[in-house]
């Protein structure tokens, strides 16, 4: 949450000049990103353009080979409070084989803020609330194994948010997501917004997150080609099979987001 106090103006990710190689194939050719503080800023981008590789370098999960990335003002590499980030991977289950239930799995997103892992109340009360955000404290005691790819989905975005992260970073959320679930976790998403966090998604269309987004990101080869207000073309745009996004008219109103 933001500090009181603090402007809308501090940058929670910087890159600058970021370039990373997966095997020998450059993915990042030179990124400049800066989310700041209360963005809802979407990576966007074709198959392949570097989205994925993006978020994953902010985490430290790809090294850089130049460039540099800061993160709420310190350098990646003498990050460590990592309890301010929420993650949601592309794509994975919330089960992984384990037999777990909805509120264990959740519950082990908030261990980061625990001492010695230990939930005490007021930890335990903020897992019940993200897994209430996420539509799921009726099934809270149920297996993950028995849930659907949506709803694994939902309590991956639980887990992340039961650190009350100040910074959410999701890659694809709605990948896989039906409709319904899609306007549950819009909603989610709406609530954390209105309550100050910053947020980066990976995204492939806009859909129900259009009135969330700030601002659009878009990649192409591992480079920015596009960042500004998303014009509303650009969700038709951002589908998978187009790679390119037409310059708004100077007539479309800026979109603010939540406010707008
Ligand atoms: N482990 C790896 N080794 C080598 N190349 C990789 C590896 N992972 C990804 N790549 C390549 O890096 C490029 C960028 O991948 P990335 O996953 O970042 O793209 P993306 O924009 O997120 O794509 P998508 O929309 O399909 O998720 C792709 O060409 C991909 O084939």
């Amino acid at each position: 949450m933001p500090e009181p106090g603090s402007t809308t103006t501090e940058p929670v990710i910087a890159l600058r000049g970021a370039t990373a190689t997966l095997g020998a194939r450059p993915v990042l050719r030179g990124i400049d990103l800066t989310v700041r503080r209360g963005e809802v800023a979407a990576l966007l981008g074709a198959n392949g353009s570097g989205k994925s590789t993006a978020v994953r370098s902010v985490i430290g999960q790809v090294p850089l080979t130049g460039g540099s990335i800061e993160l709420f003002g310190t350098p990646l590499r003498r990050f460590r409070s990592w309890a301010r980030i929420g993650y949601v991977p592309q794509r994975t289950t919330a089960a992984g084989g384990v037999p777990a239930t909805i509120r264990e799995v959740v519950s082990s997103g908030r261990l980061s803020r625990t001492k010695l892992g230990l939930l005490r109340k007021a930890d335990r009360a903020a897992v019940d609330r993200a897994i209430d955000l996420v539509g799921l404290a009726d099934r809270a005691k149920d297996s993950v194994n028995a849930l659907s790819g949506g709803q694994h989905q939902r309590v991956l975005i639980a887990r992340a948010l039961a650190a009350e992260p100040e910074l959410l970073i999701m890659d694809e959320p709605m990948a896989g997501v039906d409709l319904a679930s899609q306007e549950i976790l819009a909603a989610t998403l709406r609530e954390q917004v209105a309550a100050g966090t910053t947020v980066l998604l990976v995204l492939h269309e806009l859909g129900p997150l259009e009135p969330l987004i700030d601002r659009a990101i878009v990649l192409r080869d591992g480079c920015v080609m596009h960042d500004g207000p998303p014009p509303k073309a650009l969700g038709q745009h951002a589908l998978p099979g187009h790679d390119h996004v037409h310059p708004h008219a100077a007539s479309e109103p800026v979109r603010t987001g939540l406010l707008s």
